[in-house]
């Protein structure tokens, strides 16, 4: 039974979906030595913002499998760590886009129009109209650093406040900058001329300090700073220096290079600044997407398959996801499949995607691939993280080709694997949503591949099924399909049993002494 580590509060279908995959434990009281005193005995860990999952935490998580992020930064997760352990790190990515997008919006109109402050004074007792004079955002110059998921969201809300939009990200085309009416500016250019400033990068290393004393200064006099993305990538003293000269006019913050609480900074209580306390997320539909995308992520990764939205492994456009995740799951029982059929020396895998999937990309059917082939030999936790390092450390070796060709099917997955005497062929598909295999060493064959089966190769005459049949049935394993393969009467077919059970060693023992039986395998998937 998985065990699951929730450390920070969650919505509650968020932990529903969790509960599918094993027992959770909350708990939102752990400091960071309790933590790692306890987290050998999880297999996955669940946090927000707030739990800082070091490479120090990451390495006492003997059991780990999984870490789910229950929203976008991951910057509080180690991720270099947790891929080297073939940790998965999940999140949330798309699921608090709005959310932190009306803040934003929120926070440009409180600067603009003081509203907290005008509040607080008139909660104080006094009724001081001359004190609030604002100013329009209309017409103003917004400047975005940053027009990923969140930056575009602000951008079509400041578009439609008729704000002029400019936009400094090196990974955004012009086309798509066009879409949302904004103007792709250098980020010194964006700098001088903006009135207002929103940053919606990650924490990474190439912006940490992004608006340093320097930047800062650069800003036109009497402009305006919001930042709802990441503390550490404004500098917080440089910042209160140029409020307090008059160099800037306000800001507005969500989140502080100490969180929680920033305790005796001058960012608190400074007539300029508005600060709230990292609520981007806190909506109820945001977190209700952010729990339950994310613990759907986590769930997948404990049943061994590639979850949608895994940071550490291969990204697949969302445009592609519906039709590629099926094969995700199929590559990987392929995998586990013929590793466990093919018992003789292997010199290469052939990977051939046919169909449909020729048309993708295919770095992740791949790794599902390997995953399935790698798992089912190891004792190592084998995941799509850490499958291509752990094949390079074994030597194996895998071409991939892609083929418009996919027979009557729409996409078909076939594994050539050359052994030192003969080619063997295994092929699957997606029917319906569901794995198929269709062909084994030549022969046409249709089950799902799942659970446990018992697969014989034999000879074609009258009265194997029934022998093989009574045998499991005098040790009481039931059977609940049965399918069978074969070229031409009375030669070499295949039989697929699938159990309700594993067949036990014994019964395996007989069946491997009927007459005319040639090999037969116990598999579990
Ligand atoms: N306040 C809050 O509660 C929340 C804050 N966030 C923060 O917002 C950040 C952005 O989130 P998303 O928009 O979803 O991420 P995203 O990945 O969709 O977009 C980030 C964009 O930043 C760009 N970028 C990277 N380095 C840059 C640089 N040096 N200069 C300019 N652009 C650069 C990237 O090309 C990308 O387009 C997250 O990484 C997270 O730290 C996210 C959710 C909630
Ligand atoms: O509310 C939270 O957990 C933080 C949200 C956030 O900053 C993120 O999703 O990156």
């Amino acid at each position: 039974m998985n065990r699951i580590l929730v450390t920070e509060k969650i919505a509650a279908e968020g932990l529903a979906v969790l509960r599918q995959a094993g027992t959770v434990d909350v708990r939102l009281d752990l400091d960071k030595p309790t933590l790692i005193s306890i987290i050998g005995e999880y297999d996955a860990l669940v946090v927000r913002s707030a739990t800082k999952v070091t490479a120090e935490v990451i390495a006492a998580g003997e059991r780990l499998r999984v870490i789910g992020r229950a929203g976008t930064g991951v910057d509080n997760i180690d991720v270099e760590a947790a891929t080297r352990r073939g940790i998965i790190v999940v999140n949330a990515p798309a699921s608090n886009n709005v959310a932190v997008a009306e803040l934003t919006i929120g926070l440009l109109i409180s600067l603009a129009r003081r509203i907290p402050q005008a509040h607080a004074s008139l909660q104080s007792g006094r009724w001081a109209r001359n004190d609030f004079v604002g100013w329009e955002v209309r017409g103003k110059t917004l400047g975005l650093v940053g027009l990923g998921r969140i930056g575009s969201e602000v951008a079509r809300r400041a578009r439609s406040l008729e704000m002029e939009v400019l936009a400094y990200d090196p990974v955004v085309s012009f086309d798509r900058a066009e879409q949302l009416g904004v103007s792709l500016v250098t980020l010194d250019e964006l700098v001088q001329r903006s009135d207002v400033i929103s940053l919606h990068v990650p924490l990474i290393e190439s912006t940490r300090n992004l608006f340093d004393q320097q930047r800062i200064m650069q800003m036109k006099r009497g402009a305006y700073l919001i930042n709802a993305s990441r503390g550490g990538i404004v500098d917080e003293v440089a910042l209160v220096e140029a409020l307090n000269s008059g160099h800037l006019g306000g800001a507005a913050l969500d989140v502080y290079n100490q969180e929680p609480l920033p305790a005796d900074s001058p960012l608190l209580g400074h007539p300029k600044i508005i600060t709230v306390p990292h609520i981007g997320a806190s909506t109820t539909e945001a977190q209700l997407s952010a729990g339950t995308e994310m613990a759907e992520g986590v769930v997948t990764a404990l049943n061994g398959g590639t979850p949608r939205y895994a940071v550490n492994a291969p990204f697949v456009a969302p445009e592609a996801w519906n039709v590629l995740q099926p094969y995700l799951n199929l590559g990987r029982l392929l995998g586990t499949l013929v590793m466990q059929l093919v018992q003789e020396p292997v010199r290469s895998y052939d990977l051939e995607l046919g169909g449909e999937l020729a048309d993708m990309d295919t770095q992740p059917v791949r790794l599902a691939v390997l995953q399935g082939l790698l798992a089912a030999s190891s004792s190592e936790r084998i995941t799509p993280v850490n499958a291509p390092i752990i094949a390079r450390e074994r030597g194996v070796r895998m071409t991939e080709r892609v083929s418009p060709e996919a027979e009557n099917y729409a996409g078909l997955i076939t594994l050539h694997v050359q052994t030192a005497e003969r080619t063997r062929t295994f092929s699957g598909t997606v029917l319906r949503g569901e794995p198929h295999i269709v062909q084994m060493d030549g022969y046409f064959v249709d089950f799902v591949p799942q659970g446990s089966l018992l697969i014989t190769y034999h000879h074609d005459q009258p009265g194997m099924i029934g022998k093989v049949g009574q045998l499991l049935g005098a040790a009481d394993v039931n059977i609940s399909g049965m399918y069978v393969g074969r070229r031409a009467p009375r030669e070499r077919a295949v039989m697929v049993l699938t159990l309700d059970e594993p067949a036990p060693p014994q019964v395996m023992e007989q069946i491997a002494t009927i007459p005319g039986i040639q090999a037969a395998f116990s598999v579990e998937l």
